[in-house]
């Protein structure tokens, strides 16, 4: 289980029965596809039979890279698109595409889609109006949710007098106003700066601690994903290629497309392995693993042990990460990203760096994950 953040606010802490008692269904739903398929009338593809289930108030990020069919997906569980065949239930109830979304999902969208001409107030209250809440009650949500956000100054402002980050807290009032148990979020982060980016997503993920309904995040950005997702979901092609916690994704990618997606994995050929590389591993089967991947920031200076993977090779560029270094090193006809400490000495162009056995990934010809088994 993900521990829970302390969240310094004047609402009680997450899970006490006085924040229920404060807002109408706080609690998460449940989200379930099943078999959903969408073909779109030129024949694309855009999800093909794809299984996905999400529990109560976690938190699941949709990775992948543009195309694989993760804004398909989110549509589909909002009822946005029709599915060609299978369907989707929330919270148990199966979403019916061109019905009125159900008050409990709310969609925050990349440009956030606020009414320029409306106050923050105008434009957070709007789903309350439309939902004919009485207007003392409207005011009192409003507030509320705008003491959680920190956005109280903003609300008597126009959106052209708001920044973009800004902008977004609004859309998220919006969104959140309605104390939906299901929110989905299509790349709200991608119109914001670095810094705003990495404050407004621990900002997300700290509200939606506090408030406990369930996140669907659709990012290709694999820092976003690692940071908010409790499960992340890899997509490539219209279908889930690994489901995990961001660790186990991390640590084990199921594929070489996972390996290279998330954290930028080194793949090499077996035959590629300069002699030194392949001692430590000269035992393996290859005609099962034809392929190992070496994540830059496994490498360490200097030749390491015979039981190690030893690599010696041409720098062809350096870039400084901060702390860290980023060599591009030329090995044979390999190339290879090294992540090593930036004190670590780069002598006359040349750079000698180890991983340890344990490091290695191994793939085999279909690029799914295998066992480096030795013996
Ligand atoms: N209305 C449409 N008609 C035809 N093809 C579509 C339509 N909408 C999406 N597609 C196609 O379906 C596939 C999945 O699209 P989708 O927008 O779900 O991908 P995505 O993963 O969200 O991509 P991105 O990260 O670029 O937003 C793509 O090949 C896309 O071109």
């Amino acid at each position: 289980m993900t521990p829970r953040p302390t969240i310094v606010t004047a609402m009680p802490p997450p899970g006490s029965p006085d924040q229920h008692a404060t807002r109408d269904q706080p609690v998460g739903a449940t989200v379930a596809c099943v078999k959903l398929r969408k073909v779109f009338p030129d024949g694309t593809v855009a999800l093909n039979d794809l299984d996905l289930h999400v529990d109560a108030g976690r938190i699941a990020v949709l990775l992948g890279p543009s195309g694989c069919g993760k804004t398909t997906l989110l549509r589909a569980m909002a009822g946005l698109t029709v599915p060609t065949s299978g369907g989707t239930t929330v919270a148990g109830r199966p979403v019916q595409a061109g019905h009125r979304a159900s008050p409990n999902v709310a969609m925050v969208f990349q440009n956030y889609a606020l009414y320029p001409n409306k106050t923050g107030f105008q434009n957070i209250e709007f789903p309350l109006r439309m939902a004919r809440v009485p207007r003392a009650e409207r005011a009192a949500r409003v507030n509320e949710i705008a003491r959680i956000l920190h956005i109280e100054k903003l609300l008597s402002r126009h959106m052209h007098e708001l920044s973009g980050g800004q902008r977004q807290r609004i859309g998220i009032g919006r969104a959140l106003v309605r104390n939906p148990s299901l929110v989905l979020m299509d790349e709200p982060l991608s119109n914001l700066d670095a810094d705003l980016r990495v404050q407004m997503r621990s900002e997300i993920k700290t509200l939606q601690r506090l408030l406990g309904m369930t996140l669907v995040f659709v990012t290709h950005d694999q820092s976003d994903a690692l940071a908010l997702a409790d499960d992340l979901v890899v997509m490539k092609d219209g279908q889930i290629e690994q489901l995990g916690s961001p660790d186990e994704v991390y640590d084990r990618p199921a594929s070489t497309f996972v390996a290279g997606f998330l954290g930028g994995m080194n793949i090499v050929g077996i035959g590629s392995l300069p002699a030194t590389a392949t001692s430590g591993i000269s035992r393996l089967d290859p005609s099962r693993v034809t392929q190992v991947g070496i994540r830059a920031e496994d490498f360490k200076p200097g030749p390491g042990t015979p039981q190690d993977l030893t690599f010696e090779g041409t720098v062809l560029l350096t870039e400084l990460l901060g702390r860290e270094r980023l060599i591009h090193l030329e090995v044979g006809d390999t190339k290879l990203r090294v992540r090593v400490r930036a004190d670590v000495p780069v002598h006359d162009g040349r750079f000698t760096g180890h991983i340890s056995l344990n490091d290695v990934h191994a793939f085999d010809s279909a690029g799914q994950r295998t066992t480096l088994n030795t013996t």
